[in-house]
């Protein structure tokens, strides 16, 4: 079967990953979290005593970092694992800062580009259709309601064991995905030719057969 490139890209806790990496597994495709570059980015700003909002401080530290993202999904920052350490939520705020930083997005589209160039892959994110690969074969756009959103990082904490407040990830996640969508480079937005997947009604495996009808289509 031919092999493409599938870029999905949407607001916070839509599922994306969860979806791209289920058909990535599928397709034995190679899946890049570009999210988790992001936030590498602003987990060694952390770690450096670096202030989020400190543009030139935030951009000095790139040359430093060197970002890899394994075939089992652990993300390593400088040949240490970070996977777990990326993902708190001061580091999501970190992240959605950072990344509206130009030298920041030209250093790690780069990458991205790098990584997805022979193809069989799958990338989600926020620019991935628009921005990072406009030629992809398949763009997918999932959304969710934000209630349906909050709700479903809520459950996943929880069965983390973690503490969480619903309403406190409410807000959370419509913060970032406001700063997300109004950024002046590389916004968040539908790419012209994505197709767009309301998944607040859907289970995980409806929206993974959708995709994998879509690949279908695109690789016959
Ligand atoms: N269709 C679905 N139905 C129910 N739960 C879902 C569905 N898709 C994803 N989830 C759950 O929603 C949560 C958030 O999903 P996920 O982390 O994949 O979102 P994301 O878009 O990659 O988030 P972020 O952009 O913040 O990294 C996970 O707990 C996942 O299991
Ligand atoms: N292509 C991308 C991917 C992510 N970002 C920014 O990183 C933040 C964290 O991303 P997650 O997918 O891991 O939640 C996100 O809020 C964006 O600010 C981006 O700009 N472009």
């Amino acid at each position: 079967m031919k092999k493409i490139a599938i870029a999905i890209d949407g607001p916070a806790a839509a599922g994306k990953s969860t979806i791209a990496k289920r058909v990535a597994n599928n397709l034995g495709y190679t899946y890049i979290d570009t999210g988790a570059m992001y936030r590498c980015v602003a987990y060694y700003a952390l770690v450096k005593g670096v202030d989020f909002h400190d543009e030139n401080a935030v951009c000095r530290l790139l040359p430093e970092i060197k970002i890899k993202l394994m075939p089992d999904n652990t993300v390593y920052l400088n040949d240490r694992d970070v996977t777990a350490d990326i993902r708190v939520n001061e580091i999501s705020a970190g992240a959605s800062i950072v990344s509206a930083y130009s030298k920041v997005r030209t250093y790690l589209v780069a990458q991205q580009r790098e990584m997805a160039k022979e193809g069989g892959v799958i990338l989600d994110g926020r620019d991935i259709g628009t921005v990072v690969l406009p030629n992809a074969e398949l763009k997918i756009y999932q959304v969710a309601s934000i209630e349906c959103r909050a709700l479903r990082r809520h459950n996943e904490n929880l069965s983390r064991g973690l503490n969480s407040d619903l309403d406190e990830i409410k807000k959370e996640v419509a913060a970032r995905d406001e700063a997300d969508m109004t950024r002046e480079i590389s916004p968040l937005k539908k790419a012209d030719d994505a197709i767009e997947i309301d998944t607040s009604d859907m289970t995980i495996d409806e929206v993974v057969a959708h995709i994998m009808n879509l690949v279908e289509e695109k690789t016959q």
